[in-house]
């Protein structure tokens, strides 16, 4: 017996309160070993203890007389005062109700330490209803509270989780209904809450996921491997949407093993797949036209072939080269040229069937592959008549319209390659030789054209050679006066007399010289030739005329008054005696310093015409704005004047605008007597083609003037 923790009785000597008898030995060891208190308090404002067993001193730190009768502190003292007014509350409506007390709360012990006590506890009342005390017990259950709340702590925490994830959450039965989702996944599948979710999507397979088949693989991954990870599906949501969803999951066994359910977590990837997708898409197509790239390309035609290898049926590979398209990426702009090549592919594809591919190969170059032609080659041919008159089809550009023609390589798989490389490789040079051909048709390769310069690597190293070995020749066209037919100049015309392959045509080889750079080089050797040839007319006392020299767009650079100057010194040749003839595009292109060249050009005191007029876009207005001397009407609009209404008008306008301008004009490509009358009629000043004269050689020009010089000699 603890005798400072004995418990403390005070008998009240009165028989209306209930007061503990004074117990036997029996009881107060009972009381002393109870693992809590028993007590007994007025039912006042301080709850003034009467008795309190022993055990006080161990649960409050105070010895059980200190609370007797409040000796030193009272028992409504001993609770914390957060909890007071809780714990009168629930007293005073127990003792009202008469009800037992239970109620849990927090004391301060003498040490100052909190603890949680459980108090329970019965009201006695006296004879006339009235509570006289209140008995009960009291244990500290501190530990088993705190146990509950870290309990409670946890599982709010995991709630929260729970609730707040950004993924979604389920558990499932394996036959397929939710028994418990989180908001997340609600949200994700767009029901308005979780409850939703479970009473509205009761069929996983079939309202879920797009193809049933991934949850009969989802089943059979769980049966196989009891989880799934990052098992990406197809989903419906509510609203009937698609999204893509990442699942991970796994099955939840009892103890015995049994299936009990299946729990994951769901993320939406539609994002994610959708910046894949495009990351796929972008390398394997083309930016601007959307269409397959050069990549994909590849990969197709390579299965194309292996299906023909297979099963049989003819493949082609058409090369598509669009005629006009540097021309017009020079003169109106990358804007138009890419608008052009957008509506060319769309054209393209709107001629072919679904199996069919149009690829872009880059540049103004497109490649189709056509699988399984049951037509033989009469269907392809076919198909590129289509496409030929699909491309020249007129095209908007704001408010102008445009044409464009393409030239076309076929090659067939398998007579013409059985490989990628090879197929491509001649359908290219099925192409040049449809370029060839005039342009605005197609061809089928023939092994001939192998042995044409058709690659263009070849091409280039011949050009290369050609200016090494002095293989350019020039050759020179007269121009005649309308008025009189005597001769009034000639155009230098260049020649490439190739080892290999003879005569070649500048249309077949400046476009190329242009886009490989060379064409600079090459102007030059022209300008030199033509301005030596000339002086030497001159010096062996020929009539003088100026001899024309072609300019090449690319020529045009800020160098070119002071190396026309310098040629001019060096042969010794008058300016008056040259003349510059440069393409309307040339004009065109950068207006501003085409104009300062071209005055520089012109305070040298030569001629300037522009050649091909009404081909390109310049308007005759915007000429006042240039130093030209003289128009050059295109061939196009001279062949077709006695045929075609609108060229014979064209030709007329030019001829009368170009007067009002103060410009001499001259036709070319004149080729018979029809044409030379209509140009004479009609106020043409000087003409030029083969009804006059064709390019010839030097020796031949030479002894033209002299003929000239002759008749000149005896008009006198
Ligand atoms: N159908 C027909 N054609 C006629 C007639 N009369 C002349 N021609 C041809 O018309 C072309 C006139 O030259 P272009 O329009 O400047 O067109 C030239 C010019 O743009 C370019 N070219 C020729 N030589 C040079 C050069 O030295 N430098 C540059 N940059 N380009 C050149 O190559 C083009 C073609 O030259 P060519 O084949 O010599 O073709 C020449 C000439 O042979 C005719 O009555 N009927």
């Amino acid at each position: 017996m603890k005798t400072a923790a004995s418990p403390a009785f005070q008998d009240q000597g009165n028989s209306s309160v209930h007061s503990i008898p004074r117990s036997p030995r029996l009881l107060e060891t009972l009381l002393a070993n109870l693992d809590g208190v028993v007590y007994r308090s007025r039912d006042d404002e301080r709850w003034t203890i009467e008795f309190v067993s022993e055990g006080c001193l161990e649960l409050t730190g105070y010895l059980p007389e200190d609370l007797l009768l409040n000796q030193r502190l009272s028992f409504a003292d001993l609770i914390h005062p957060d909890d007071r007014e809780m714990v009168r509350a629930h007293v005073a409506q127990c003792v009202a109700a008469r009800r037992r007390i239970d109620v849990e709360y927090r004391i301060s012990r003498a040490d100052g330490e909190t603890r949680w006590v459980w108090a329970r506890g019965v009201g006695i009342y006296g004879a006339g209803g009235k509570v006289e005390a209140l008995e009960g017990f009291m244990q500290d259950v501190t530990e088993r509270k705190e146990a509950a709340q870290a309990l409670q702590e946890a599982e709010r925490r995991y709630r929260s989780i729970f609730e707040n994830a950004i993924e979604g959450v389920f558990q499932t039965t394996p036959d397929g209904t939710y028994i418990a989702v989180n908001p997340a996944l609600a949200r994700i599948y767009g029901y308005r809450s979780p409850e939703d979710l479970i009473v509205s999507l009761r069929d996983i397979r079939h309202q879920l996921y797009v193809e049933p088949e991934r949850r009969n693989e989802f089943m059979r991954l769980m049966e196989e491997r009891g989880q799934v990870s990052n098992f990406e599906s197809r989903v419906y949501r509510r609203d009937g949407d698609i999204i893509w969803i990442s699942e991970n999951a796994r099955a939840v066994c009892d103890e015995a093993g049994n299936l009990v359910c299946y729990e994951g977590t769901v993320e939406a990837i539609t994002e994610r797949k959708l910046y894949e997708a495009e990351m796929r898409h972008q390398a394997t197509h083309d930016a601007l036209t959307g269409l397959p790239n050069r990549n994909m390309l590849h990969d197709h035609l390579q299965r194309a072939i292996n299906n023909a290898r297979q099963k049989g049926g003819l493949t082609a590979v058409a090369f598509v080269d669009l005629d006009q398209f540097k021309f017009i990426n020079d003169s109106l702009g990358h804007q138009v040229g890419d608008e052009l090549l957008k509506t060319v592919a769309q054209r393209l594809q709107s001629c072919l069937r679904d199996s069919d591919m149009v690829a872009r190969q880059g540049g103004d170059e497109f490649v189709l592959v056509l699988q399984n032609q049951t037509g033989g080659e009469a269907g392809i041919a076919e198909v590129m008549q289509r496409i030929l008159a699909a491309v020249s089809r007129p095209w908007q550009a704001g408010d102008r319209e445009f044409h464009i023609t393409s030239s076309i390589g076929v090659s067939r798989y398998p007579t013409d390659g059985k490989d990628v490389e090879t197929l491509l490789k001649s359908a290219d040079s099925a192409m040049y030789r449809a370029k060839e051909q005039g342009r605005n048709n197609f061809q089928f390769f023939a092994p001939w054209m192998d042995s044409q310069v058709s690659n263009r690597l070849e091409m280039l190293i011949s050009l290369r050679r050609a200016l090494d070995q002095q293989e350019f020749k020039l050759f020179y066209q007269p121009k005649l006066s309308l008025k009189d037919g005597s001769i009034i100049g000639a155009e230098a015309l260049i020649r490439w007399e190739s080892p290999e392959q003879g005569m070649i045509s500048p249309d077949r080889f400046i476009p190329f010289a242009e886009e490989a750079g060379l064409i600079v080089p090459i102007g030059e050797w022209v300008l030199r030739t033509a301005c030596r040839q000339n002086k030497a007319w001159q010096d062996a006392g020929l009539p003088p005329v100026p001899v024309a020299v072609n300019l090449s767009p690319r020529q045009m650079n800020p160098a070119l008054p002071d190396f026309v100057a310098d040629v001019l010194a060096q042969s010794g040749l008058a300016a008056a005696w040259l003349e510059l003839e440069i393409t309307e595009n040339v004009v065109m292109k950068d207006a501003e310093k085409t104009v300062a060249a071209l005055h520089a050009l012109k305070r040298l005191g030569l001629q300037i015409s522009v050649d091909d007029f009404g081909t390109g876009y310049s308007s005759l207005s915007y000429l006042r704005r240039f130093p030209v001397d003289a128009l050059k009407i295109d061939k196009s609009f001279v062949r077709d004047i006695a045929r075609d209404a609108d060229s014979a008008a064209i030709v007329k306008a030019v001829i009368s605008l170009a007067h009002i301008l103060n410009l001499r004009v001259i036709a070319e490509g004149v080729e018979d007597e029809e044409q030379h009358a209509f140009l004479k009629e009609n106020g043409c000043d000087e003409v030029q083609g083969y009804y006059f004269g064709k390019p010839m050689t030097a020796a031949d020009f030479t002894r033209r003037l002299g003929e000239e010089a002759g008749r000149l000699g005896e008009a006198r």
